[in-house]
C-alpha cells in the first residue's frame, strides 16, 4: 500500500491526522498528494508533513492510486461533480469520510461508475489510536476493501459496518466523540482551578487520567461499569461524585446527545441528496 500514490481533496482537521498518523506508520511523504482551495493550510501541510500540494483537486486525481475526500459534507457535491471526468471504472478508489453523504448520492456526483468506500474516521488518527468504521458500495473490489482498510488501520483501528446507514451511529459515536471527551476535560480542569488547583497541574491530572483510564478500559477484560465499581469505595469520595452525574441524569443527557448527532447525521443525507 505504501508504494502507492494517496491523494486528499481538503486539507483540513481530519485530513491533517489521518496524514500524520499515516506519515508516524512510515508512509513516505512523497506519495501523498493534497488540494484545497485554502493555500494556507496547503503549505502548513507541506511544512509540517513534507507531502506535495496542489490547488487543482483534478491533479491529485490524476496522480492517485486511491483519493479520500476531506471536504465538508456540504462542499463535497461540487467536488465530486469536478473530479468525475477523471474517475472511471472504478479507478481510482474514492474514499469519503463525510459526514451523513451516502454512496449513492457520492456515486451519482460521480458520474455512476465508482468504487466507493464511505468510512468514518476520527482525529486521535493523528496520534494512531484513531477509531474508523467502513462501508463499502457493491462496485469495490475484495483487493481495494482491503487497501481501504490498510490504510484506516495505519492510523488506529478500523472495523466494517454492515449496513450504510450505521454509520450514521458511528459518526455520533466515534467521529463526533474526541469532543464529548475533551468538554468533560475542560470542566474537569475548571473545577479543579475552582477548588485551587492551578491550571498546569489542573491539566495535566485530568489528561493523564483521561489516558489511564481509556488504557484501563482497553487492557482489562472488565467492562466500564466494573472497573467505575473499583474506584468507588463504599462511603468514599466518588460515590458522592456519581450520585451527582447519576442525579444530573448524566446518562439521559448522552443518549440525547448522541442520537441529536445521529439525527444530525441522517438529516445531512437527506438534505445532500440521498
Ligand atoms: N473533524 C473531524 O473530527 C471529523 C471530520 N469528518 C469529516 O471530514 C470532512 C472534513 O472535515 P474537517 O477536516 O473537520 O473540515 P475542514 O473544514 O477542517 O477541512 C475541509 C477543507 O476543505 C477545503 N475546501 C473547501 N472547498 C474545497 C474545494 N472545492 N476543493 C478542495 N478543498 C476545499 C476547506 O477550505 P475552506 O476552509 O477555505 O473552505 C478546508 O480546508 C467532513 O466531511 C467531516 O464530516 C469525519 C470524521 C471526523
Ligand atoms: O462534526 C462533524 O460534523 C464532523 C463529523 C464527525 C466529527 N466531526
Amino acid at each position: 500500500m505504501k508504494t502507492q500514490t494517496l491523494g486528499f481533496i481538503g486539507a483540513g482537521n481530519m485530513a491533517g491526522s489521518l496524514i500524520g498518523g499515516l506519515i508516524s506508520d512510515g508512509y513516505p511523504a512523497e506519495n501523498i498528494v493534497v488540494s484545497d482551495v485554502d493555500t494556507a493550510k496547503l503549505k502548513d501541510l507541506a511544512t509540517r508533513f513534507g507531502v506535495q500540494t496542489f490547488e487543482n483537486n483534478r491533479s491529485v486525481v490524476d496522480r492517485s492510486q486511491t483519493v479520500i475526500l476531506a471536504v465538508k459534507p456540504q462542499i463535497l457535491e461540487s467536488v465530486a461533480r469536478e473530479i468525475a471526468a477523471a474517475v472511471q471504472e472504478g479507478r481510482p478508489l474514492i474514499i469519503s469520510i463525510a459526514a451523513g453523504v451516502r454512496e449513492t448520492a457520492l456515486d451519482r456526483w460521480l458520474g455512476g461508475n465508482a468504487s466507493i468506500v464511505r468510512c468514518m474516521p476520527n482525529t486521535p488518527a493523528l496520534v494512531k489510536t484513531g477509531a474508523t468504521a467502513l462501508h463499502a458500495n457493491d462496485r469495490t473490489s475484495p483487493a481495494q476493501k482491503s487497501l481501504a482498510e490498510a490504510i484506516l488501520r495505519a492510523v488506529g483501528v478500523a472495523v466494517w459496518v454492515e449496513r450504510e446507514e450505521l454509520l450514521d451511529a458511528v459518526t455520533a459515536l466515534s467521529g463526533s466523540g474526541p469532543a464529548y471527551f475533551f468538554l468533560l476535560m475542560e470542566a474537569m480542569e475548571d473545577a479543579a482551578t475552582e477548588l485551587g488547583l492551578d491550571k498546569t497541574t489542573a491539566r495535566l491530572l485530568t489528561q493523564q487520567t483521561a489516558l489511564g483510564a481509556a488504557r484501563i478500559a482497553i487492557e482489562s477484560d472488565e467492562g466500564p461499569a466494573e472497573l467505575r465499581r473499583r474506584v468507588t469505595s463504599p462511603g468514599g469520595t466518588t460515590e458522592k461524585a456519581i450520585e451527582v452525574f447519576e442525579g444530573g441524569s448524566l446518562r439521559r443527557l448522552v443518549l440525547e446527545a448522541i442520537k441529536a448527532a445521529n439525527a444530525r447525521a441522517a438529516e445531512l443525507s437527506k438534505q445532500l441528496g440521498e
